[in-house]
């Protein structure tokens, strides 16, 4: 038996750090969405037992190290499963980009298996075996726009942003998650205004969500990589309505109401960057499988 699931990439519409905690951890208030820009999962049943990473991607790792081989090794030791599974990852989400793309691939693994190993888990269950296998997780499970706290790990919905394009670009370099995070110096950040950011979203006012995009980590990345300074610039300059890194960059996400500007924004950074996408917000949570 073969099954595909879409495992979509996520934007930080807002990402404020509160803090460092015991853990090692930062204590974060993110909002959180799903754009339409995603890579293509199968899972094939196999019957001895074992786990198979596929993919052409030479960035992807193919063995325990995938946060897909993670998903499916955790579902199978928790819930004594006998069957294995071959996992053929599709790319289309840039690898260390800040959109989540490991995640979202072991978040669609999450949601596949339960279908194909008959584990009738709901998504809550799913979202919380997510959480250890990394903060992005749980929200990918649910997909769609939710306020993450905790760690990231603590899911609230929320309604599908007002209707808007998302012009991604990013620069050929990887970011690691754990260096922008220990490069912050939580006593200097500019807090972004969640409550607003929420308040925008349930209002369906897309001039105060893009008065409201901001990110605590963009920064520390801005410093270690100037050139996503220097994209976030010609994002502007070709006229994105609002423009700000996702996550812990270096992708750099622009804000278009009108499609007649699309095209405009999409052609002026293709002159900058290797990997340019327009895309729409998604904005709706996942089907189970
Ligand atoms: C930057 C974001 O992608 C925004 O959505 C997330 O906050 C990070 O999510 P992620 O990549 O799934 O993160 P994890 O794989 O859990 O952690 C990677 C590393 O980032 C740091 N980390 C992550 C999340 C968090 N709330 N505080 C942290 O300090 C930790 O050093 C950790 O070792
Ligand atoms: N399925 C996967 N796809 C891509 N990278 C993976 C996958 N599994 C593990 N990795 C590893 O994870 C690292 C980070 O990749 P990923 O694309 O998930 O980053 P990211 O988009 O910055 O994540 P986040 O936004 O959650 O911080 C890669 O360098 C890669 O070695």
């Amino acid at each position: 038996m073969k099954m595909m699931v879409k495992a979509p990439a996520k934007i930080n519409l807002s990402l404020d750090v509160l803090g460092k905690r015991p853990d090692g951890f930062h204590e974060v208030e993110m909002v959180m969405t799903t754009v339409d820009l995603a890579d293509r999962i199968e899972l094939e049943l196999v019957k001895n037992g074992a786990i198979h990473i596929l993919s052409q991607d030479r960035f992807v790792p193919g063995d325990h190290r995938n946060l897909a081989y993670k998903a499916a090794d955790l579902l199978k030791e928790r819930f004594k499963v006998k069957e294995g599974v071959a996992i053929t990852i599709q790319k289309q989400i840039p690898v260390a980009a800040g959109l989540a793309g490991g995640s979202s691939d072991a978040a669609a693994t999450l949601r596949g298996l339960n279908t194909l190993w008959n584990l009738e888990l709901s998504l809550e269950e799913l979202a919380e075996i997510g959480a250890e296998i990394g903060s992005d997780v749980s929200f990918c499970v649910y997909g769609g726009t939710a306020l993450a706290t905790g760690r990231g790990e603590i899911i609230q919905e929320l309604p599908c942003p007002p209707k808007c394009w998302v012009i991604l670009a990013k620069p050929s370099i990887g970011v690691s998650t754990a260096d922008v995070y220990r490069s912050l110096k939580t006593d200097r950040i500019v807090h972004p205004d969640t409550k607003a950011m929420v308040q925008a979203i349930h209002d369906q006012n897309y001039k105060e969500m893009c008065a409201n995009l901001g990110n605590a980590l963009e920064d520390v990345t801005l410093k270690m990589h100037p050139e996503v300074a220097h994209i976030k610039d010609q994002m502007e300059r070709f006229g994105a309505d609002a423009v700000l890194m996702s996550g812990s960059g270096p992708t750099v996400f622009g804000l278009v109401e009108y499609e007649s500007k699309v095209q405009r924004v999409y052609n002026g950074l293709r002159g900058f960057c290797d990997q340019v996408f327009a895309v729409r917000l998604l904005g709706e949570r996942n089907p189970l499988a």
